[in-house]
């Protein structure tokens, strides 16, 4: 991991660090683009042609129904039953909370003006399956979908070795109230979802995190279809914001969890002092030999790289620039640095709250923009599900004291039947 001394940098460099473009970018965007047009054209035949190349299996069914979900979600062991019980309490709580009846206003005596929620009718939910099943991925983006009132959930997820889906994402459904799950992963799973195959419905929105060739292929289809998305959430990133406050084994376990995400995933490392630097990466170098996926996990860390800064101050500046997707403050002196945060998907607050804790069960979504993206977007949350519709009622009295303000801004764009819209009103009332 290289190691940067933020005052020695130019602004170029810190542009040049905060950029998550890689190298084959423009390959990915290739190879997705095809793939996105054969499935337009071609649909379920490609679906099943994908399966084959990518994910090596030979598809009798493009679905499993709830027969078959229900079969495999018996198989499910007693404690991850218990566990995603838990997580889905938690996070069907801390999203329920989020739904707000808004006042009607009276914006001038007989003008009144409100805003009603209606739930997008379909959704498309992706379930990343790549390299890990991730269940906790479900939750996610089941639980605002069911909560938010979505007609239509439709649920894309790659098939497994089997040709099926495992038990977890099989117990998820079940506690969804989801009865399908279709097999198809990567971008023609995306694609699937926009443009409807003979066996996939088309949703009106696309959810869900995944590799470069999902979250390429989500940007794709929203600007070749009126398919919205929820925003790019591609491979995952922690900033750890650190101080001699800070436990060294434990800022290492952070980085080495968002690391065994894959290979493109980044992990930054953000401290006031050398010596947390130099005993992290000690600790980096121990805790990764017991991981099972060492191999991709020491590729990500090798992209990633430590700033050495002056102050915390300093080290929010870095990593507002970033903008990570996860920010971890790893000191005791965090309360001090929340109003200075700007830019961030999701904030993990002192040195016993470990970014896992927000990946599986603690509440708030996991559903977050990468790449930069979280210095404009939020993460998911109820409100993604759902659509906020402005009603206005105007009365005689209103119309009257409306009516003159809209004519003179009428004229003075030169919108003459915008005017008469009012006139036409108000010469009936005399
Ligand atoms: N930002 C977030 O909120 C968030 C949340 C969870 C996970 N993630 C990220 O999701 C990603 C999951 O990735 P994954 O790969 O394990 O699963 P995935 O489900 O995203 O992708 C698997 C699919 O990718 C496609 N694919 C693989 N290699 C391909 C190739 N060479 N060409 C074309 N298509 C190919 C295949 O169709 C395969 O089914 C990780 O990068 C993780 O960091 C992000
Ligand atoms: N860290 C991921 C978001 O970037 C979410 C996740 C799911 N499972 C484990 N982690
Ligand atoms: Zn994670």
């Amino acid at each position: 991991m290289k190691i940067y001394r933020y005052t020695d940098l130019p602004t170029e460099k810190i542009q040049l660090l905060c950029l998550r473009q890689l190298e084959d970018d423009q390959s990915i965007m290739e190879r997705v683009n095809a793939i996105v047009n054969t499935v337009k054209v071609e649909g379920d035949s490609a679906l099943l042609n994908y399966a084959a190349q990518f994910d090596r299996v030979t598809l009798q069914q493009l679905f499993i129904g709830k027969d078959e979900i229900e079969r495999i979600a018996q198989t499910i062991p007693e404690d991850a039953k218990a566990a995603i019980d838990t997580a889905y309490q938690n996070i069907m709580t801390f999203h329920a909370a989020q739904a707000n009846r808004e006042e009607k206003i009276e914006t001038m005596p007989g003008v009144t003006c409100w805003r009603e929620t209606r739930a997008i009718e379909r959704v498309g939910l992706y379930i990343p399956g790549g390299s890990a099943v991730l269940p906790s991925t479900f939750l996610m983006l089941g639980i605002p979908a069911v909560l938010a009132g979505c007609k239509e959930i439709i649920v894309c997820s790659p098939p497994q070795e089997d040709g099926k889906t495992n038990c977890y994402l099989a117990y998820c459904a079940l506690k969804l109230g989801i009865e399908k799950i279709y097999l198809a992963g990567g971008a023609q799973a995306v694609a699937a979802m926009a443009y409807g195959t003979e066996t996939i419905p088309k949703a009106d929105k696309i959810f869900g995190p995944g590799n470069r060739y999902v979250t390429q292929a989500k940007q794709l289809i929203q600007a070749a279809t009126m398919t919205a998305i929820d925003m790019p959430a591609g491979p995952s990133e922690v900033l750890v914001l650190a101080d001699d406050s800070a436990n060294p084994a434990f800022i290492a376990s952070d980085l080495l969890a968002q690391a065994e995400h894959g290979a493109d995933s980044q992990t930054i490392l953000v401290a006031t002092s050398n010596q947390i630097i130099t005993e992290t990466l000690e600790q980096i170098a121990l805790q990764i030999q017991d991981l099972p996926r060492k191999e991709v996990t020491a590729k990500a860390i090798a992209n990633s790289y430590a700033v050495l800064v002056d102050t915390l101050e300093q080290g929010m500046e870095f990593s507002n620039t970033y903008a990570p997707e996860h920010l971890i403050l790893s000191t005791v002196h965090f309360q001090k640095l929340i109003p200075l945060i700007s830019n961030a998907g999701s904030v993990f607050l002192g040195n016993l709250t470990p970014e896992s804790a927000g990946d599986y069960a603690s509440g708030t979504n996991h559903t977050l923009p990468t790449s930069g993206y979280a210095k404009a977007y939020s993460g998911v949350s109820l409100d993604s599900f759902v659509k906020k519709i402005t009603f206005q009622h105007i009365t005689p009295q209103g119309l009257q004291n409306i009516g003159s303000t809209v004519e003179v801004l009428a004229t003075a764009e030169g919108l003459q039947a915008h005017k008469n819209a009012i006139t036409i009103r108000l010469k009936s009332q005399d």
